[in-house]
């Protein structure tokens, strides 16, 4: 699913309105009609309903989704912030239209406004929608800090009033919502860490926006979702030799739960074979826990000492858990990969930090997949914000050609075609030792079956999400641990 800009989308719905045709109005009307559909299953009713309506097109949104709420049945009380003589077409329309059945308070300037203290209420935020351009201040900036400071419920249209959709919004006042049902897309905001509590839960309602202009339209930046997952073919005379045999450097002295870890998700993960290379004293522990495993011996009794021979594995991954100790035997293995399919994750990408020229020697589309503090040691660099991020992330992928999986909530993929995918699976349970190490398997698993490069780095981040999903129905975030991502691969 593609993630539009606020130019795109203002485009999007100039199309739909010239060759659908549809007058905008009507638009608005059906903008509103899916804001309230979505809005009734989470507060019926009996909740007290207070909107807040600036006097643009949001404004606009809030005064239509307040008529339909009334005519549910709904206790409905309206504001409307600022000059409403200088209001949007739609909204002054949809102003006419509300007036006629339900009272509309103005409020300006030094206006006296008392929130709601009753319990059951919940607020809505129609005040800037996706045509805020510029940080909000003075009036409006006491009356969204009051709504935050109410504890009630908010839910926003479209996106939270204050909040930039496309870069950084700097620290003033913006909404802080329960939910944002948003319009079509999700915005580039929403998956930004910093604006967690300036997003909340969020849901893309459909608006029907023209299919064939969002097909035009040119984009960076993808939302990975069930539509993008395509398993592979396994035909039903296939072999263990068809899937592919995965080579994992994994391990050390007191750290081979990463190696077992690993081997284990890429089994389940549908590889033909794997073969994990691990130090003499740690073999029993690995074939103990993974009896399908073949075990390649290291000389080296406690860590990684060099490896010397994996020309005829499909597909290599190396770093998790093998330890800092040999960075030359690092640097030789790498010289040892040209044109191989290959991941390098945990201490192997801190070794590219402690040593950049070593980078030249990744072979292309090579997939690291860093979470923030080894990204920020590989790159030797930190970030004012999380738009930077993502601009520094991607120009990273683009010149070294190779792909990114910067993990966390919504893990972005970076492409070297300068693309990010953000990941729509997962929860915080997965926030556990060993996750990461559960993600290098599956990867390793799709490469060695013959998957793409960029196909195995986002759809095997979106399995290994949506494995851990399951795990938190079937326990629960919290005592929910690496395994049982494992044990819920489908
Ligand atoms: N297009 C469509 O067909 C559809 C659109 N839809 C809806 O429209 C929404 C976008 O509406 P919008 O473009 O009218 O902008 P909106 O966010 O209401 O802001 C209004 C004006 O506020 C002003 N302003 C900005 N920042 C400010 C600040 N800090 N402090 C004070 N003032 C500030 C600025 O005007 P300015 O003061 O710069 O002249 C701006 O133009 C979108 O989010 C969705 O909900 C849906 O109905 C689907 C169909
Ligand atoms: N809050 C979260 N929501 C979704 N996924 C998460 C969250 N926290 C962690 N994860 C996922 O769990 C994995 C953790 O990996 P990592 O930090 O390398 O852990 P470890 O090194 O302990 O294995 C990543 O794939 C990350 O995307
Ligand atoms: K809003």
């Amino acid at each position: 699913m593609k993630i539009l800009s606020t130019y795109q989308t203002r485009d999007l719905d100039e199309y739909t309105i010239k060759n659908e045709p549809i007058p905008s109005i009507d638009l608005m009307e059906r903008a509103a009609q899916a804001f309230v559909n979505s809005f009734v299953l989470k507060y019926d009713n009996t909740f007290k309903t207070v909107i807040f309506c600036g006097i643009g097109n949001n404004g606009g949104d809030g005064l239509a989704v307040a008529r339909k709420l009334h005519q549910l049945g709904y206790d409905v009380q309206t504001y409307v912030l600022g000059n409403s003589t200088n209001g949007s077409i739609d909204f002054l329309e949809n102003l006419k239209r509300l007036q006629n059945q339900s009272e509309v308070i103005k409020l300006s300037e030094n206006d006296e406004f008392h929130l709601p203290k009753k319990e059951k209420s919940v607020i809505i935020d129609a005040i800037f929608g996706s045509g805020l351009n510029r940080p909000i201040d003075g009036f409006l900036a006491i009356v969204i800090l009051k709504i935050n400071q109410t504890g009630l419920p908010i839910v926003s249209i479209d996106i939270a009033s204050g909040l930039f959709s496309d870069t950084h919004s700097p620290q003033s006042a913006v909404i802080q919502p329960t939910y944002t049902i948003t319009f079509q897309y999700p915005k580039l905001a929403f998956f930004q860490p910093e604006n967690e509590k300036s997003v909340g839960s969020w849901e893309a309602v459909d608006i029907g926006l023209s299919q064939d202009s969002i097909r035009e339209a040119k984009t960076k930046y993808y939302y990975t979702s069930s539509a993008e997952i395509r398993p592979l073919a396994r035909s039903s005379f296939s072999h263990k030799g068809t899937f592919g045999h995965a080579f994992l450097v994994a391990g050390s002295y007191g750290m081979m739960g990463a190696a077992v870890l690993a081997t284990k998700a890429c089994l389940r993960s549908g590889v033909g074979k794997i073969t994990t290379h691990v130090p003499k004293k740690c073999v029993d522990i690995l074939q103990i826990s993974v009896p399908e495993v073949i075990v390649d011996i290291s000389h080296n009794d406690y860590h990684f000492d060099g490896i010397w021979n994996f020309t005829k594995y499909d597909a290599v991954a190396m770093g998790p858990g093998i330890g800092l100790e040999n960075i030359d035997k690092f640097e030789e293995f790498l010289k040892k990969t040209p044109n191989k399919k290959l991941i390098i994750d945990a201490d192997g990408i801190t070794f590219l930090g402690q040593r950049p020229e070593l980078l030249k020697l990744l072979p292309k589309n090579t997939i690291l997949t860093p979470h923030p503090k080894e990204f920020k040691s590989l790159i030797g660099r930190g970030w004012e914000n999380d738009f930077e991020k993502l601009e520094i992330l991607s120009e990273f992928a683009v010149s070294k050609k190779i792909i990114i999986c910067l993990k966390g909530k919504n893990t972005a993929v970076a492409l070297p075609n300068g693309e990010i995918h953000f990941n729509s699976t997962g929860n915080s349970g997965m926030a556990t030792a060993g996750s990461g190490d559960v993600l290098t398997g599956i990867i390793l698993s799709f490469l060695a079956q013959g998957y793409p490069p960029e196909q195995a780095a986002i759809q095997g981040v979106y399995e290994h999400g949506l494995a851990g999903d399951q795990a938190a129905k079937n326990r629960s975030e919290r005592s929910m641990i690496a395994s049982d991502i494992i044990e819920n691969l489908r």
